[in-house]
């Protein structure tokens, strides 16, 4: 069997956890209160689209929301690593999409009952190419945007981040150990949208990274 290569996470079968409601301005447009202690959420592997295929609107969702986010891979597993080591455990990043069926998520919301369905479908987690760490001497200053058929429709910066990459590593660790291979998604910045099918979306990590997808219907 040939060596796993991490710069092809996505096909290793990890989990990616997902921290919401990280940016105030983002919490603030859909009526969320500012988080004290980070949201947590998880998506399968199988939520993986890479470049070159379509994101599927899920037949159930009429709202489907982009929300672009950095996503952060785990090099070094552990369990309640502390923030000072946290840095240690990460191998790369990569440009994340948390594709939600924003309907289905209200109603969760509304009954109570978990975001699975909102967040974790199948082509729910769009991803760049791997960076290597190298490439991001600071994830705390990494200026993200997103444009729907050309027109700009999210821009941020990590440095608006209510909890932080190495926060993050730290707290998610306590409860739920990282293995290599996971990805961590860190939060979407304001602007989020709907998008309909045959939309084009391009999104980038400034100097470092752009991607591509079209969405196209089941
Ligand atoms: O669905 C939401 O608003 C929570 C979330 O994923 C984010 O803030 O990135
Ligand atoms: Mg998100």
């Amino acid at each position: 069997m040939a060596a796993r290569n991490i710069s092809r996470f996505w096909e290793w079968g990890r989990k990616i956890i997902c921290v919401g409601r990280n940016y105030a301005d983002h919490a603030k447009e859909l009526k969320n209160a500012i988080p004290t202690e980070p949201v947590l959420f998880l998506k399968p592997p199988s939520a993986y689209v890479r470049e070159g295929s379509p994101i599927l609107v899920p037949l159930y969702s009429s709202n489907l929301h982009h929300e672009v986010e950095l996503g952060v891979v785990i090099g070094k597993g552990g369990t309640a690593i502390p923030q000072s080591a946290a840095m240690e455990h990460v191998a790369g990043y990569a440009l994340c999409l948390d594709m939600t069926a924003r309907d289905i998520q209200d109603e969760c919301k509304s009954k109570g009952l978990p975001w699975t369905l909102a967040k974790a479908f199948n082509t729910s987690c769009p991803v760049s190419d791997f960076i290597p760490k190298d490439r991001i001497p600071d994830p705390g200053n990494v200026k993200l945007w997103l444009k729907v058929n050309d027109q700009l429709r999210q821009t941020g910066c990590t440095s608006q981040m209510i909890f932080s990459v190495p926060y993050l590593i730290s707290y998610i660790s306590e409860f739920i150990s990282l293995e290599e291979g996971d990805l961590i998604l860190t939060g979407t910045p304001k602007g989020v949208s709907a998008v309909q099918e045959h939309d084009e979306l391009q999104a980038g990590i400034e100097d470092v990274v752009a991607m591509n997808f079209k969405v196209e219907r089941h």
